[in-house]
């Protein structure tokens, strides 16, 4: 069974038609890269996938069943990293991961939040309050938010932002291992190394050469 497939998908504001009749379809265990020009519809299209917007037509399926955000086993299986990060200003990293792993059942949360504190590199600033995380920290938070949680569909819109050239290495190496892991990872990227390193397939929106 697929796990994600869009079909005929289109989003227009006002006159202005951004996405029109858009398909596509992804395996679990693979990935797909949108590329484009700025305003081009990648975040658009990540966020009719993920529910935050609705489609002016078109639809979105979840193992061959329309997505419903107001479904709590649906939203289980969908991770999504988009544009709109929103953090608890009296939250401590450390907490935002426990908030995070303790609403989604996670089997053992105090070990999980451990072992993403480490991955992401954030050990020193766990207690950290989130207005002072660098750029980069607060993006590895928002990354750490995603494996603390079940997933079976990552949505990632420029996962890459604001990390460092390390960063963006181990980024890449994480998205291989959750494609291993079986997860299936629909992501938005400006960064040629990271959609030639785990993308199966790249889906370039808009019509002029990216930058
Ligand atoms: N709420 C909105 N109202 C009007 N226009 C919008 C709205 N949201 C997005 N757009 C327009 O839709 C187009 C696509 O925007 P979108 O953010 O999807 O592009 P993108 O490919 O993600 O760009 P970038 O590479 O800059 O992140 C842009 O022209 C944008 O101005």
């Amino acid at each position: 069974m697929t796990l994600l497939t869009v079909s005929g998908l289109s989003r227009s504001y006002g006159d202005h038609a951004v996405l029109t009749g858009l398909d596509l379809s992804l395996e679990a265990g693979r990935a797909v890269a949108l590329t484009g020009t700025n305003g081009s519809g990648k975040s658009t299209l990540l966020r009719c996938v993920a529910g935050a917007e609705e489609p002016t037509a078109g639809e979105v399926l979840l193992d061959g069943r329309p997505y419903d955000e107001r479904s709590a086993a649906m939203r289980r299986d969908v991770a999504a990293l988009l544009d709109d990060l929103d953090l608890f200003p009296d939250l401590a990293v450390i907490e935002h991961l426990d908030l995070v792993a303790h609403a989604h059942r996670a089997e053992d949360p105090e070990a999980t939040v451990d072992g993403v504190l480490e991955e992401v590199g954030l050990v020193d600033q766990a207690d950290q309050l989130p207005g002072s995380l660098s750029s980069g920290q607060r993006q590895r938070l928002a990354l750490a938010l995603l494996l603390v949680r079940p997933r079976r569909l990552l949505l990632l819109d420029e996962p890459e932002q604001r990390l460092d050239t390390e960063g963006a290495r181990w980024l890449a190496d994480l998205l291989l291992r959750e494609k291993e892991a079986g997860v299936g990872i629909l992501f938005a990227s400006h960064h040629p190394a990271l959609v030639e390193a785990v993308a199966d397939d790249v889906i370039r929106l808009g019509s002029s050469p990216d930058a």
